[in-house]
């Protein structure tokens, strides 16, 4: 009898494109392996209101952590960037692999091709992310960040139907959707510093389900799996959230880790930056959070809590 894995996901486009690229890497260390998909609405989804309204953790996991507690699914696939930093997953399941990281990059996606720097002073920009906000009012402070929700596709229907003037996208997520032609700029990340795990996406197994447990360590993404450590131990150090303004980006170069670690107040007035290196993820991701703790981190990250 052939071996049957069932993914547990959200059902947005982005998350089914997430879970096809999972089944073919599956499929092709096993051809006989049979995948399912056992797609799911959100809390995330299903809210219109502000996702800081829903009490912040997990809005867009919680339920398919449960499916995989639960034993409706065997194998749930994540964004790390939705993954709470300080309660990262269920008792009962592990996260066992990274992918392969795509681009990390923020994108700007303006209809008449525009870019940021030359957009009219108050020119409304989508976007809920507080990390992306407070950039933007410490880098284009001409600029107004204006909240917005729903799934990447919804919310470039509200920008063609002149809701916004442009929107900030992830690069990663727009490639997942084959939409990368709708990006009219791409924003450095020593701008627009990335958030912790943007663009990596995470396997997450039942504890004691030694076969699947096994399908997935072997899609582990060794380099990918050292950066997202070092950056999610800071944004755990730090005890943020997906409502925090928080950019965590680590790279590998000759077996030597870089993490650069930004805390922004919401207005953009207060930065605070810190870097460091090393060959241990955790004790990277630990000092570099640290340093922002000493520069008064915390008091930004409790304000905006
Ligand atoms: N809930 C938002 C979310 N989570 C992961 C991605 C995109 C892919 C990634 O960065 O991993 C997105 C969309 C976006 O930020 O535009």
């Amino acid at each position: 009898m052939s071996t049957i894995v069932r993914i547990g996901t959200r059902s947005s486009p982005m998350a089914l494109a997430q879970v096809d690229r999972v089944s073919a890497l599956l499929r092709a260390a096993d051809p006989e392996l049979t995948v399912e998909v056992v797609a799911m609405t959100t809390s995330g989804d299903r809210w219109t209101g502000p996702l800081s309204d829903l009490g912040g953790k997990g809005a867009f996991t919680k339920e398919v952590d449960a499916a995989l507690l639960g034993g409706a699914c065997d194998l749930a696939v994540h964004c790390v960037k939705d993954i709470p930093g300080d309660r990262p997953v269920p008792e009962g399941t592990d996260i066992v692999a990274f992918l392969e990281r795509d681009d990390v990059r923020d994108a700007v996606v303006q209809p008449d091709g525009i870019t940021l720097d030359d957009l009219p002073e108050g020119a409304r920009i989508g976007t809920s992310s507080p990390r992306r906000a407070a950039q933007l009012a410490l880098h284009w402070p001409h600029l107004l960040p204006v909240p917005v929700r729903g799934n990447a596709n919804s919310r470039l229907a509200k920008l063609d139907a002149g809701e916004y003037d442009a929107l900030l996208l992830a690069v990663a997520g727009l490639e997942r959707i084959d939409l990368t032609e709708r990006i009219s700029q791409i924003l450095p990340v020593d701008a627009m510093v990335p958030a912790v795990g943007s663009g990596t996406l995470a396997l997450q197994c039942r504890t004691d389900d030694d076969v699947t447990n096994a399908y997935a360590r072997a899609l582990r993404h060794e380099p990918t799996w050292l950066r997202t450590t070092a950056e999610r131990t800071m944004l755990s150090v730090l005890d943020g959230n997906c409502h925090s303004p928080i950019a965590g980006y680590a790279t590998l170069d000759d077996g030597t880790l870089s993490l650069h670690g930004r805390v922004i107040a919401p207005d953009g007035k207060t930065v605070l930056d810190a870097s460091g290196r090393g060959t241990d993820p955790e004790a990277l991701g630990t000092d570099v959070a640290a340093e922002l703790l000493r520069q008064g981190a915390a008091d930004i990250i409790s304000a905006t809590a």
